[in-house]
């Protein structure tokens, strides 16, 4: 579904992601670590056009996206959540999910059962929500949509552990669909649960890249890359 080929990107004259390449399957659920300003953040703008794109390729089904057009990874059903989770702050919780409805698309899972916030706050301004009430918003948003490729920057941050395990069903559920999703996460535990692969990566490039099931019968071979020091 999503290929990136030798994707190279960065600000201003600064490489960030370097030579980057990665397929993510539809239906398949990835995880993206690394420590603190390795280039997971940057790899997630790189792919949307959303930073500088020095070279590489994005190619959705085998289609390479121009870079720099955001809008037409939109159009091919790719929505990114960012850490501040692309909520319109203004809108009510009912008005950003009304705007992110497609219309006549019946979403694998029923996201007011998955998150009640969404009916028990439908009035309030989603600006003024907490960051994982708007969290919640945000993934609402993305499922409504019918995305076929959901990346989700820091997708545990600001939600209770309780939020996070329903959230991880939902979006389990919706990669079964045929959804592929890529999450990056600070820490290994979210991803060693319920991810497919985990990718990690060091210095803008991806030093591993294994099946979960793998790295949960040794997760040393993970955790060691992620160790500060
Ligand atoms: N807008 C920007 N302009 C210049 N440099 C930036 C910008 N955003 C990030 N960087 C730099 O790019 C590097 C990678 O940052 P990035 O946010 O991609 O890392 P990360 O792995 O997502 O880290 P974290 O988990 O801390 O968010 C860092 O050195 C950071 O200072």
């Amino acid at each position: 579904m999503l290929e990136l080929h030798a994707l190279t990107g960065g600000y201003k004259d600064t490489r960030i992601v370097n030579d980057l390449s990665l397929r993510v399957e539809p239906g398949e659920i990835v995880g993206v670590l690394g420590r603190n300003g390795v280039g997971k953040t940057t790899l997630l703008k790189s792919l949307f056009g959303l930073c500088r794109v020095f070279s590489g390729e994005v190619r959705i089904d085998g289609v390479a996206v121009p870079s720099g057009r955001p809008e037409l990874l939109a159009r091919a059903g790719c929505t990114l959540m960012p850490d501040d989770r692309g909520v319109f702050a203004d809108l009510t919780v009912a008005e950003n999910l009304r705007l992110a409805a497609r219309r006549g698309y019946r979403p694998p899972v029923d996201v007011r059962a998955v998150y009640p916030l969404l009916d028990e706050r439908a009035d309030q301004a989603a600006g003024t929500l907490s960051g994982g009430q708007k969290q919640q918003v945000g993934l609402a948003r993305a499922v409504l949509a019918g995305s076929r490729l959901i990346a989700v920057d820091e997708f545990s941050q600001g939600l209770q552990p309780s939020v996070v395990d329903d959230s991880i069903a939902a979006l389990r559920t919706v990669a079964a669909s045929g959804v592929a999703v890529v999450l990056v996460e600070q820490g290994p535990e979210i991803p060693l649960r319920f991810c497919d692969r985990i990718v990690v990566m060091v210095k803008g490039g991806i030093v591993l890249d294994a099946p979960a099931a793998e790295l949960r019968a040794d997760p040393s071979r993970l955790t060691d890359l992620l160790v500060v020091g």
